[in-house]
């Protein structure tokens, strides 16, 4: 029996709202707990949709973040297959698309985002595909021909990360890059040019500078024009240009959203009753120092956690520093921290010939942020040195003879 008849709604289906509503419980929030998901399928972990899951080596039932059960055990009732339409700010009430009004006490909007379009014709062939949830990674897996030729459209995390899925199965693979080197909203110069010879090196054509004006076919796809006048031959296309925050709920009911639904430290927005968290909500970063709304899934639990205390009027400041991860063949890169308005890099390790290095950026003289590949030792440093804001003389921690551990301790 639950003792109080308040009433927690969760706008959202996916990491923030699925550790927001365990949160809630910790918190020792009492009343109701509703989660409203227009996803079919309770929570469950995206960063292997373009991995693991497209290889077959993760089933459908390894991605659920936490069973049924545990929601169930901890009252925390779901709607899935349901899209909250409207908030009423005034009576705290949201209306679904089942047509059914429910009223609340605390609101969090766990809205995360959706994948920007392309607005090119042929998109809407079969063979065409983006890639964001369970149901889009499952059509491209039913798409997936051996001796197939796949055309991606976008070099950034998920272009890559699927390209690197796709050679490994055999499939020709070319990525269309509109910007001058891959996954430059990102990296550095020196990293960017690292993933792209790799890539080569494991036959993938990378064209830089070029973006696709038009996707052909009749039915299926049969391939992609590109803005230099060229056409690629393709049977299968992935579309990975970014993300679109979805905010529209909130500007709907007039809270302030500016790439993202603006939240401060206690991931509150513009009304005390709502809160935001996730990839969503563009927070007040107090280690940077100014507003950044961050995609990745460290961010969704932090921020969910701190945004549960706050419904449940307590303060937990939103502090946690920036991380990131991708896999792509057999590298492993960890990024700490957020290297925007950075004015040098320094290398440790070889980044032009070997697989492993840790690229540190440095702003006024600080590390702001590091791309470890294959480098664990250096990423748990790395956190630890942002994090602290202590200082290591710059040439040791380029210097590949000083240990990892070694620089650990002299930071402790
Ligand atoms: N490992 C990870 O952290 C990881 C892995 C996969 C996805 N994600 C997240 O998923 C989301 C989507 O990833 P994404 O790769 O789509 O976004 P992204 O922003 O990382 O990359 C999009 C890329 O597409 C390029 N682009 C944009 N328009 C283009 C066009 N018309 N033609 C060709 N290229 C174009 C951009 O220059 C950019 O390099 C992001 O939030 C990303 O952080 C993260």
């Amino acid at each position: 029996m639950l003792k109080n008849t308040k009433q927690a709604i969760i706008i959202g289906g996916s990491h923030a709202a699925a550790q927001l509503s365990i949160s809630l419980r910790q918190e020792r929030w009492e009343g109701e707990i509703l989660v409203v998901s227009d996803d079919s399928q309770f929570p469950y972990h995206r960063p292997p949709l373009s991995k693991d899951y497209l290889s077959g080596d993760t089933s459908a039932e390894q991605l659920f973040i936490r069973p049924a059960s545990v929601y169930r055990d901890k009252q925390i009732e779901f709607l899935l297959n349901t899209r909250v339409e409207k908030i009423d700010r005034i009576n705290k009430s949201v209306t679904l698309s089942n047509g059914e009004a429910r009223q609340y006490d605390k609101l969090a909007l766990c809205t995360g985002a959706r994948t920007r379009q392309l607005a090119i014709p042929g998109v809407a062939l079969n063979g065409v595909h983006y890639l964001r949830d369970l149901t889009d990674a499952e059509a491209i897996k039913q798409a997936i021909q051996s001796n197939g030729k796949a055309v991606i459209i976008g070099g950034g995390y998920i272009g890559l990360e699927t390209a690197a899925l796709l050679r490994k199965i055999g499939i020709d693979v070319c990525v269309l890059e509109a910007m001058g080197r891959v996954l430059q909203r990102v990296t550095a110069e020196e990293v960017s040019a690292f993933y792209h010879r790799v890539h080569t090196e494991e036959g993938v054509e990378i064209k830089t500078g070029v973006f696709a004006t038009e996707i052909v076919g009749n039915d299926c796809v049969e391939g992609v024009v590109c803005s230099n006048g060229e056409q690629i031959d393709a049977n299968l296309v992935i579309i990975g240009v970014g993300v679109i925050p979805n905010t529209e709920l909130a500007e709907g009911i007039g809270l302030d959203v500016d790439d993202g639904v603006i939240v401060n430290e206690f991931a509150q927005t513009s009304d005390e009753h709502i809160v935001a968290s996730g990839d969503c909500a563009a927070h007040l970063n107090l280690i940077y120092g100014r507003r950044i709304r961050l995609e990745s899934v460290p961010n969704a639990i932090e921020q969910s956690k701190t945004a549960a205390a706050s419904m449940c009027d307590r303060e937990k400041v939103y502090n946690a520093l920036p991380w990131f991860w991708s896999n792509q063949y057999d590298l492993r890169l960890q990024i700490a921290g957020l290297n925007q308005g950075f004015d040098r890099v320094v290398f440790r390790g070889d980044v032009e010939s070997s697989r492993s290095f840790v690229a540190w950026y440095l702003k006024q003289g600080s590390i702001v942020a590091a791309d470890c590949v294959n480098r664990p030792a250096e990423f748990i440093l790395a956190k630890k040195l942002i994090s602290s804001e202590k200082q290591l003389p710059i040439a040791d921690l380029a210097n590949d003879s000083i240990d990892a551990k070694t620089l650990l301790l002299a930071l402790a």
